[in-house]
């Protein structure tokens, strides 16, 4: 019997994408595993879902084009739902509930594979919380991959202390700062907002995903050691979980794909081909990143002001993002024909990992979304952090105050970035001292990321312990 390892990733691109990719790595350094993928339906991509739709971040063409190149790699996708979550659930709660109401099948599928094959591990999402039940009652030793970085998991193993020692919600608590081991002093309106209100379900799923964590046989993270020295320092010496010993934790990063490139010949990389080099500032938000129309604007404004050259990714405000955007609609009078001979708007969805990489790209107004920073630091651009949602403000706070990686971004009361404050940050990145210092230390980073991935690298000392563990089992 072949010995097996099992990944579970959630759906959405930022999550799966980098667990595929753990998977290949596992496959290039071990070949003796056979790897199986699960996959569980989007929720937009099932019609008894009402969630937020994104056809333009879909994974379908990228699971397509690995399934073909490394066939080695199994893609079991589990059957559709009799039981459906509530058509109300949040696309934060669908991530948790989906998992859930796919436990069933789970089981019945970790049963199959055990009878012909010898499972060794099962490596989940955090969002699968659901499946570590499952997974130990069948006595399947069970490992977490972490999508984000090493300072947002210390902070979640954190949490359940956290929970103990303060009363409140978060919430109440405003401005007020928190020691949080291997992080900076940090703000308790930086944390994640599921993280803020006790009476939420999200903040149950999170917690009790935290909780499980712990008690797990390991914890791997898409990172390496210099990017999150701090708090890898403290997990591994058992600050974040103060009352059990801390499961070990394997840094397997960066896992990066540059097959996500949709279209490789993409216009927008024309048009960096005739721009000076590190010229353009690339302002990209994710695959969920979306923002009102007075903030277009505000956009618009303070990028003409910056008088920089610029590549951006805009979509339309939401109810009707799913729409391609009406530029002349969405944008000052005139932006495009004065802007033409230094800006580029795309439409969408953009080949981030090309463009980051082209060498007339100096800068990166990002949400901070852990692959965009991963995919900054191996293309060696510094950014300006400018968080949406999850933990991008906590992903900010590590990357303008302890790595120094990005300027930071100063929002109104209401969210609002102005015109003058983006242009402000745009020239201080592009053009300052400030904007140099933080290009060498990326560019210092960079170099640290390459020698990484090299044969002998941390990610392969580190999968070389996990495949020794899995084989002990
Ligand atoms: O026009 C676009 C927009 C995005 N991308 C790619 O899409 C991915 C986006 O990933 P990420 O930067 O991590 O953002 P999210 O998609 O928002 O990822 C979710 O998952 C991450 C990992 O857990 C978290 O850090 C984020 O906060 C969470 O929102 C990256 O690989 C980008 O290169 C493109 O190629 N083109």
């Amino acid at each position: 019997m072949e010995d097996t390892i099992v990944l579970y990733p959630s759906p959405g691109r930022g999550h799966l994408i980098s667990m595929v990719e753990l998977g290949k790595l596992i496959l290039k350094q071990h070949p003796s595993f056979s790897i199986t993928i699960l996959i569980l339906s989007e929720p937009n991509t099932n019609t008894n879902y009402t969630a937020p739709n994104y056809v333009a971040s879909s994974t379908t063409k990228y699971i397509t084009t690995v399934n073909s190149t490394t066939p080695s790699i199994s893609f079991h996708h589990l059957p559709p739902l009799s039981e459906v979550p509530p058509s109300t659930s949040s696309l934060l709660e669908l991530n948790y509930l989906i998992p859930r109401f796919n436990n069933q099948n789970l089981h019945q599928i970790l049963k199959t594979i055990s009878q012909t094959s010898k499972l060794k591990a099962f490596i989940i999402d955090f969002f699968c919380d659901a499946a570590f039940e499952v997974a130990t009652n069948l006595d399947i030793p069970t490992y977490y991959f972490f999508t984000s970085g090493a300072s947002y998991l210390a902070a979640l193993l954190y949490r359940p202390t956290l929970h103990k020692k303060v009363d409140k919600s978060l919430k109440d608590l405003g401005n007020t700062l928190l020691d949080i081991p291997g992080l900076p002093p940090i703000q308790a309106s930086d944390l994640p907002e599921p993280w803020k209100d006790r009476t939420s379900k999200e903040y149950h799923y999170s917690l009790n995903a935290a909780n499980h964590m712990a008690k797990s046989n390991g914890l791997l993270v898409n990172t390496f050691d210099l990017l999150g020295t701090k708090s890898i320092k403290a997990i591994s010496g058992g600050l974040c979980v103060p009352d059990r010993p801390t499961p070990p934790i394997f840094c397997v990063g960066p896992l990066i794909s540059d097959s996500n490139q949709d279209v490789e010949d993409h216009e927008c990389l024309n048009w960096l081909n005739l721009q000076p080099n590190r010229s353009v500032v690339f302002l990209c938000f994710g695959s969920l990143g979306l923002f009102s129309a007075k903030q277009l604007k505000e956009i618009a404004v303070g990028l003409e002001n910056s008088g920089q050259r610029f590549l951006w990714v805009l979509r339309n405000p939401p109810p009707d993002n799913e729409k391609d955007p009406n530029l002349d609609e969405l944008l000052p009078k005139g932006f495009l024909e004065r802007t033409k001979e230094k800006g580029f708007v795309v439409k969408q969805w953009a080949p981030q990992v090309a463009v980051l990489r082209h060498e007339s790209v100096g800068g990166f107004v990002t949400h901070c979304g852990w692959n965009s920073v991963l995919e900054a630091v191996w293309c060696g651009v510094p950014m300006v952090g400018w968080p949406l949602y999850a933990e991008q403000r906590l992903n900010r706070v590590v990357l303008v105050e302890e790595i120094k990686l990005a300027l930071g971004l100063n929002e109104s009361e209401d969210g609002l970035v102005s015109a003058a404050e983006l242009e402000k940050r745009v020239k201080e990145l592009m053009d300052s001292e400030v904007g140099t210092e933080a290009r060498e230390r990326v560019s210092g980073l960079r170099d640290e990321a390459v020698t990484a991935v090299k044969e002998g690298g941390s990610p392969h000392v580190a999968l070389a312990k996990l495949a020794e563990l899995w084989r002990q089992n």
